[in-house]
């Protein structure tokens, strides 16, 4: 089960007192994108980085970063699989040479672990054929990850696989969090239950913060806000997840870039029935042409700011809705944890746009939920806080760092193995996947 303790920090110890040395490379494939970072888990720093983005269009376009230099191309990069190969290339003529970057492990970011997954797996056929079983769970994120790992495994065979899911921080929800009111029976069989995701990003955050304040985990209730440009809310109570606003799949809850999040399910039903769509058009409507784009054509928040400051009424729009979910997810984990001690803006939107901090916040200062004008206009990749001296419940911005995250669990797993590998007994040097997964049967 996860421990409420920041991920893999106390293993990350372990691993450097064993005088262990070595980078990870981690592999974060999104719905539409792939970011990637060769990480020294030690220092935390990134040694080289880099993203594919827009993959499935014929103007991929990859950035990748290394010692000081950046280099921006665009390709034609049809789907995940190519993604990995392009990456591939590029350590080969931008650097680092992968052969000499000494990699220990591979970590994987996974979105769906299902119940099957409740900490980190190393990759093996058996736990890549449960990855795959999840697609219909996950179906933006998971085709990917297969396809990911086949082409990682492939190029870098000799080092540890691991998938991290991200699931896997909700698996502590309360049964009155994660079970659909819906017929029971139904919900068994097909395995119908609220997963949560960015789980990595959740855990990772609320730990920082702990760290950052000099405050034991254990003793604060948290909510965090992971806006990028899939988005979800968790409230975290100790270390412990007791709610997370993504469900069966990363379309419910919050308004996100191109998805709907909360809808009445019959809108899906009215759809089908009057207007003629299939199942597959309207799971295309709801996950890639809804959320803020939907509403104004636009998913990015940059672009989205620059049509308001334009006059666009639809955009207006757009950024209400999306702040009403927001404030009503707040309230309504208000309510949940009974105290609240911290709210955390993070990624993309959460760490970049005071804008949408600060009318969030507006209208909640009867909750003790204020910001401090000055604080939050303020640029920095520092975690900070951003309320004023007086409110109860402390404001903050903390960037997320999912890659990271991974390559700590992974440096745990390496550690798992080679402490197993020196243990007397031949038959523990290969450890099982199963064991390692801590895999739990299907609900
Ligand atoms: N400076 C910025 N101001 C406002 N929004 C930003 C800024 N930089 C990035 N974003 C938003 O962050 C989103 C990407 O966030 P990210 O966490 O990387 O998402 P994901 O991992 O889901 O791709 C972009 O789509 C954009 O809306
Ligand atoms: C789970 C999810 O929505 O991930 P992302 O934000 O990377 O698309
Ligand atoms: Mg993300």
């Amino acid at each position: 089960m996860n421990a409420p303790s920041p991920a893999g920090d106390n293993l990350l110890a372990s691993y450097s007192a064993n005088g262990a040395h070595g980078s990870v490379l981690v592999i974060n494939s999104g719905s539409s994108s792939v970011k990637y970072q060769l990480v020294n888990p030690v220092g935390g720093e990134a040694i080289a980085s880099g993203q594919v983005e827009r993959i499935g269009q014929s103007d991929g376009i990859v950035t990748h970063k290394f010692a000081g230099n950046k280099s921006k191309q665009v390709f034609d990069v049809p789907d995940h699989a190519a993604a990995l190969r392009v990456i591939m290339e590029l350590f080969e003529t931008h650097g680092p040479d992968l052969a000499e970057a000494d990699v220990v492990a591979v970590g994987h970011r996974v979105v769906q672990g299902g119940s099957y997954f409740s900490g980190p797996a190393v990759i093996d056929d058996d736990v890549l054929e449960r990855i795959r079983s999840l697609i219909p769970l996950a179906p933006l994120h998971n085709p990917g990850h297969v396809a990911g790992i086949e082409v990682a495994r492939d190029l870098l065979p000799d080092v540890p696989h691991v998938a991290i899911f991200d699931t896997a921080f909700f698996q502590t929800l309360p049964e009155s969090a994660y079970t659909y009111a819906i017929d029971k029976e139904v919900a068994e069989k097909h395995a119908i239950r609220r997963y949560g995701f960015h789980g990595t990003s959740h855990q990772y955050v609320s730990g920082k913060v702990a760290r950052v304040l000099g405050r034991r985990l254990e003793d604060l209730n948290q909510i965090v806000l992971h806006l990028g440009n899939g988005a979800s809310v968790s409230a975290v109570k100790g270390g412990v997840a007791v709610e997370t606003s993504m469900g069966l799949t990363p379309l419910e809850g919050l308004v996100m870039g191109t998805r709907s999040g909360d809808l009445d399910p019959a809108v899906v039903f009215h759809l089908a029935r009057n207007a003629n769509m299939s199942i597959d058009e309207i799971d295309d409507l709801l996950n890639k042409r809804s959320g803020v784009k939907g509403l104004s054509g636009e998913s990015d928040f940059r672009a989205l700011h620059e049509l308001i400051e334009a006059g666009n009424e639809d955009a207006r729009l757009a950024l209400d809705v999306y702040i009403h979910r927001l404030k009503k997810y707040i309230g309504a984990y208000h309510a949940i944890l009974g105290r609240v001690d911290v709210i955390t803006f993070t990624a993309g939107v959460g760490e970049n746009d005071e804008i949408v901090r600060r009318l969030t916040v507006r209208g909640l200062e009867s909750l003790g939920i204020a910001i401090d004008e000055s604080r939050n206009d303020e640029r920095s990749h520092e975690p900070r806080i951003i309320s004023p001296d007086w409110t109860s419940t402390l404001v903050m911005v903390v960037p997320t760092n999912e890659e990271l995250a991974i390559a700590r669990q992974c440096i745990a797993i390496v550690d798992e193995l080679s402490s197993q590998a020196q243990a007397p007994a031949p038959a523990a040097a290969a450890a099982p996947a199963a064991e390692t997964a801590e895999a739990v049967p299907a609900v």
